[in-house]
């Protein structure tokens, strides 16, 4: 990454980070809110074009580059941009998540395909292999990792002020402050984007049991872990990760579930 031609003082990034967030907080709730998929009007990957067009900075406005969570962003009057592209293969994600196609993430064969609750539920994440989950497993976390949940990482505040821009992002959000294991309870709590398509999540394709007709039971569960991920994934990642974890066997063309509140 090409070193930013800004440097400000901590004095002027901190009085920057109170305007901005006291002039565009807005409330986030549950550790996992969600709406209405919207999957059908989304692209399904964005062209290298598109990409590079939003990421190009507005001509005539003034800029202001602030080190973040995730790298360096710029704030442009309403947003924190982040300028640091999000790079999936750090966590060993794929950079695009192709639908009714065979995928392989963190050495196994999944699927992402129409979920099982209907087509108006959008997508869901099927195994296309078995994973044996033994019954001598008396901790549910000891059963074997999926993949992680992944995407980058913001501060709450931040994250507000993108969803001031994208209120619809926060379908794909996880608060991982909220989680029983994180001890790192602090004002400003952490959010993974993890938006499949922007992050390249393939947890974020995962449905809830909740209100499911017939009653789905839950085959994994997202945990939160303190400390950096398995080698050889994340090493360059974050202090701490989520992991989707099997929670019991997973049949070759079985759909994920696990539970979480969405409304
Ligand atoms: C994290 S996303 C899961 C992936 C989603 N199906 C998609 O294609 O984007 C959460 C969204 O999926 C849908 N969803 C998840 N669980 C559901 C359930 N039990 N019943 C109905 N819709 C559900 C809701 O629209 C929810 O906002």
């Amino acid at each position: 990454m090409t070193p930013p031609p800004y440097v400000l003082s901590q004095g002027v990034l901190a009085a920057i980070g109170n305007a901005l967030s006291q002039a565009f907080t807005v409330g986030i709730g549950t550790s996992h809110e969600a709406n209405k998929p919207h999957h059908e009007a989304r692209p399904r990957v964005p062209s290298v074009r598109q990409r590079s067009k939003a990421q190009r900075p507005i001509e005539g406005h003034a800029r202001t580059i602030v080190e973040g969570r995730w790298g360096m962003c710029e704030f442009t009057g309403k947003c924190a941009n982040i300028i640091q592209s999000w790079n999936p293969a750090v966590l060993g994600l794929l950079d695009s998540l192709p639908y009714d196609e065979e995928v392989v993430v963190w050495g196994r064969r999944w699927i992402v395909k129409t979920s099982t609750l209907g087509e108006r539920h959008g997508y869901g994440v099927y195994a296309c292999e078995d994973i044996i989950v033994e019954d001598s497993t008396s901790c549910r976390r000891e059963g074997p990792t999926l993949f992680p949940y992944g995407g980058p990482i913001y501060k709450r505040r931040h994250w507000n002020m993108k969803l001031t821009q994208h209120p619809e992002w926060k379908t794909f959000a996880l608060e991982m402050d909220t989680f029983a294991g994180s001890t790192r309870r602090h004002n400003d709590g952490r959010v993974i984007d993890g938006d499949p398509i922007r992050s390249g999540n393939i947890a974020g394709f995962i449905n809830s049991t909740m209100g499911t007709q017939p009653k789905r039971r839950a085959n994994c569960e997202w945990v939160f872990v303190e400390g950096p991920l398995p080698a050889p994934y994340g090493q360059t990642y974050h202090e701490d990760h989520c992991l989707v974890i099997a929670t019991r066997t997973i049949r070759s063309g079985d759909e994920l579930f696990t539970h979480y509140e969405w409304n």
